[in-house]
């Protein structure tokens, strides 16, 4: 199968040297096309920073990203945007990446306002309007007509993340990152997203890079899961075989404290 994206002996410290912090050491892993690989760490272990390097926002101190087999950071210009487009997002926090001033529909329009000439297959029909595009994008969120003239403020938490998922998914992009997505919400919410994310990988059939502090949320969504412990993956491996004995004593620990 394609390897989507690849990541190859990738380090990236934080200040000078001698006192520095050491976020990603020797980091190397792949994405195929339509597989969900998740990463799971403590507070600190270097996952955003993970994220921000394959988003192409930071620069590897060592290291190379391959994304469709193009190296991220090779390309300038151009070929570095339309290779963003394939690379999108969902973080933590819905409220902080959502404009609070301009409406829901016309927030979930700004990647494609970016990219106007990008249709994705699943908006085709709908592409020549934008108010119909954002109203497709919602629905396929779960979320209603009646959501799309209201203000960030005027939602839910679980549905301003809708919202986010909705412009992560709208330029039909090949991976999705989801950064922590389902932290900011209380259980019932956070199984709701998590089903959703679900539902849009088997739809939509791109990859995700599913990155949580919570083992049970990676463990559901992923097919294949990674340990990151101080900046170093310490263990990879089948999410099926996530209790298997041979785990690194590292994730039996983490297991462990949610046992
Ligand atoms: N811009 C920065 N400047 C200096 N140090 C940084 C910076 N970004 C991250 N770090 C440090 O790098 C290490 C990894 O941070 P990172 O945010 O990637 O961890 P994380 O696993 O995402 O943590 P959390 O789950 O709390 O968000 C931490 O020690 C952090 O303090």
């Amino acid at each position: 199968m394609e390897k989507l994206v690849s990541v190859e002996g990738v380090c990236k410290s934080y200040g000078k040297r001698a006192n520095g912090v050491s976020a990603l050491q020797d980091v190397t892993f792949h994405i195929l096309a339509g597989e969900c690989v998740g990463v799971v760490g403590e507070s600190g272990s270097g996952k955003s920073t993970l994220s921000r390097i394959v988003l192409g926002l930071e620069k590897p101190d060592q290291g190379k990203v391959f994304c469709m087999g193009t190296s991220l950071f090779e390309k300038e210009g151009c070929a570095m945007r339309e290779l963003r487009q394939h690379i999108q997002v969902v973080f933590q926090d819905p409220t902080s990446s959502l404009n609070q001033r301009i409406p829901i529909w016309r927030s979930v329009l700004e990647p494609l306002d970016n990219f106007p000439l990008v249709v994705p297959p699943i908006l085709a029909d709908v592409r020549h309007s934008r108010r119909e595009t954002a109203q497709k994008l919602l629905e396929i969120v779960g979320l209603e007509e009646q959501h799309l003239d209201r203000y960030p403020h005027e939602l839910s938490g679980g549905q301003r993340q809708r919202v986010a998922i909705a412009r992560g998914i709208s330029l039909g992009p090949r991976l999705l990152i989801c950064d922590e997505p389902t932290s900011s919400l209380d259980v019932y919410m956070q199984a709701q997203i998590l089903r959703l994310l679900q539902e849009l990988k088997e739809k939509l059939g791109m990859s995700y890079l599913f990155i949580s502090h919570d083992l049970a949320a990676v463990r559901m969504l992923s097919d294949r899961m990674m340990i990151i412990q101080n900046g170093r993956i310490v263990d990879q491996f089948e999410s099926r075989d996530l209790y298997s004995p041979q785990r690194h004593p590292y994730t039996q620990q983490l297991i462990a404290v949610v046992s």
